[in-house]
C-alpha cells in the first residue's frame, strides 16, 4: 500500500466549509468517488469527489482544463459513467489525481475561484452503482460469522475444518449488485419448514442482513497470472459499504452442495462512495494474531506486510427503521457496531487466493469481505446472528421486536474511520428498505 504523504496531513482543511465540521464523512484527506448526477435529470452520468457536503463534479473540473500530466489523464478517465477506466490505470494515476485534488481543494488555493462552479450539493444528487462490476465474489473473512451462522445451520459441526487454510468464498451474482437508496421487493422461493415432508413455494418469512465492505479491484491481472500477496493492496481501488441481503429460509434448503444462491442473488447493496485504499492508510493496522493451535497461513497467503499492516481499522454499525419508528418521526436505531480489523483474512489474502488458480480479475470487479461479526453476539452484523436464529428477538425504542425483517423495514449500514493524529475518513451510508413480495400465486 501507499506511505503517507501530504494528502494525509491531519492539518489539511477545504476551502468547502462543510468539509472541515467535526464528524464530518468526506474530509479533504478522504476525497471518495462516485458516479452521480442531478436527481430527476436527464444529465450524464458521471465521476464526482465528495467534499464536505458537496460532490465535485469531475467532468466540469475536466472541462476547465486546470489540471495536467497524469493528474489530468486520471481525472479524464473519471468523467464517464463508471469508474472502470480510472480504476485501470492503476495506483500511479490515482494516486496523482488524489495530490492535485486535494492541492485543489486546500484552503488558499488558487484553484478556488474556477472549482467554485463544479460543485454540486450532495442533497440535490443521485448514485449509480460506480462501476461496471464484470464479476461479483463474496467471502467469508470473519471467523465469529462463520462460528455463529455454521451453529444455526451445521450445529454438529460449525466451522468447517477448511475455513483456518481457505478464504472461503462464493461466486455472487453482479447484475443484482444495486446503489444505496434501491428498494426491493422480498423474494419467493423454496423452504423446507421444519418437519415438512416437501417444500414449499413462499415469500421469505426470514429476510435478513449482512455488514460487510465491498472491495472494488482497479487494476485486475491476467488469466493464468496470479497476483502475489505483495502485490494485491495495490490492485485494490477502494471500499464500499455493502449489505448482502439474505432470505434464511430459502439458503438452507438450497445451498447444499454448491453454495448460496437464490437466498442471496435478488439484490446486494453497495454505499455510492468509493473510499480509495490509498485514503484508508493510516488506518492500517496488524492483522489479528492467530490463535494458539491455529495454522500460520500458507506462503501464498502470507506476507510480511500482511500480517503487520494488512488489516485496517474501519468502526461499522447496522441501524434499522420500522414503518412505525418512522410514522413517529424516530430516527433509526443502532443493532449492531463493530470493526473490520477483527477479520480473520485480510483483503490482500482474499485477492491472492482468488488468483491463486489464475483466475482474472479485472478492473471493477467487486469482493465482498463477508459478514464482518466482531467477537462478542453484540457486534453479530445478521440478524440470524443477532437473533440466535430468531428465538431472541432484538427490542427495539418503541418496545417493537424483530427477530427479521418485515416489510417497510429499512436497514442503513454506516462505517468510518478515526483515532486521534489522524483525519476522520467515513464512507457514508448504504440503506434499503424490503417492500411487500409480489402478490403472485406459485
Ligand atoms: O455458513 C454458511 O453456510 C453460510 C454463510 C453465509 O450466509 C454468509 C455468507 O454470505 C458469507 C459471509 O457473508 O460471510
Ligand atoms: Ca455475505
Ligand atoms: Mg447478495
Amino acid at each position: 500500500m501507499t506511505e503517507l504523504n501530504e494528502t494525509h496531513d491531519p492539518a489539511l482543511r477545504s476551502w468547502v466549509p462543510s468539509a472541515n465540521d467535526d464528524g464530518a464523512d468526506f474530509t479533504i484527506q478522504n476525497l471518495p468517488f462516485s458516479v452521480f448526477r442531478r436527481q430527476g435529470s436527464a444529465e450524464a452520468w458521471r465521476g464526482g469527489v465528495a467534499i464536505g457536503d458537496q460532490i465535485l463534479d469531475l467532468a466540469a473540473v475536466a472541462a476547465t482544463g486546470i489540471m495536467e500530466g497524469a493528474a489530468a489523464q486520471a481525472l479524464q478517465a473519471a468523467t464517464g459513467a463508471a469508474l472502470n477506466p480510472l480504476m485501470a490505470l492503476g495506483p500511479g494515476a490515482w494516486s496523482a489525481l488524489r495530490q492535485a485534488l486535494s492541492r485543489a481543494l486546500r484552503k488558499g488555493s488558487a484553484a478556488q475561484a474556477r472549482l467554485g462552479t463544479c460543485l454540486v450539493p450532495q442533497s440535490a444528487a443521485e448514485y449509480r452503482v460506480p462501476a461496471r462490476i464484470g464479476d461479483y465474489t463474496d467471502f467469508y473473512t470473519s471467523v465469529y460469522h462463520a462460528t455463529n451462522i455454521g451453529r444455526q445451520f451445521r450445529p454438529d459441526n460449525p466451522l468447517p475444518a477448511n475455513y483456518k487454510w481457505i478464504p472461503i468464498g462464493y461466486h455472487g451474482r453482479a447484475s443484482s449488485v444495486v446503489v444505496s437508496g434501491y428498494d426491493f421487493r422480498r423474494p419467493v422461493g423454496q423452504a423446507m419448514p421444519p418437519g415438512a415432508q416437501a417444500p414449499v413455494v413462499r415469500a421469505s418469512q426470514r429476510m435478513d442482513i449482512e455488514l460487510e465492505l465491498g472491495v472494488f479491484i482497479g487494476t485486475g491481472n491476467a488469466l493464468g497470472e496470479p497476483i502475489a500477496i505483495a502485490d494485491a493492496p495495490a490492485h485494490v481501488f477502494g471500499f464500499t459499504l455493502l449489505n448482502d441481503w439474505s432470505a434464511r429460509d430459502i439458503q438452507p434448503w438450497e445451498y447444499q452442495p454448491l453454495g448460496p444462491f437464490l437466498s442471496k442473488n435478488f439484490a446486494t447493496t453497495i454505499s455510492p462512495w468509493i473510499v480509495t485504499t490509498e485514503a484508508l492508510a493510516p488506518y492500517r493496522v496488524a492483522a489479528p494474531a492467530r490463535p494458539a493451535g491455529d495454522p500460520q497461513p500458507l506462503p501464498y497467503l502470507d506476507a510480511p506486510g500482511n500480517r503487520e499492516q494488512g488489516a485496517l481499522d474501519v468502526q461499522l454499525e447496522v441501524l434499522l427503521q420500522t414503518p412505525r419508528m418512522r410514522e413517529a418521526g424516530m430516527p433509526a436505531t443502532r443493532i449492531s457496531a463493530t470493526n473490520y480489523r477483527h477479520a480473520y483474512w485480510t483483503f490482500a489474502q482474499m485477492v491472492a487466493h482468488h488468483t491463486v488458480n489464475g483466475c482474472n480479475l479485472q478492473s471493477g470487479d467487486l469482493l465482498g469481505t463477508g459478514t464482518l461479526s466482531g467477537p462478542t453476539l453484540d457486534q453479530a452484523c445478521a440478524l440470524i446472528e443477532l437473533t440466535v436464529g430468531g428465538k431472541q428477538p432484538v427490542t427495539l425504542p418503541g418496545g417493537e421486536q424483530r427477530a427479521f425483517l418485515e416489510d417497510g423495514d429499512a436497514v442503513i449500514l454506516r462505517g468510518w474511520c478515526a483515532k486521534p493524529g489522524a483525519a476522520r475518513i467515513g464512507f457514508g451510508e448504504c440503506r434499503g428498505t424490503v417492500l411487500p413480495a409480489r402478490d403472485v400465486a406459485y
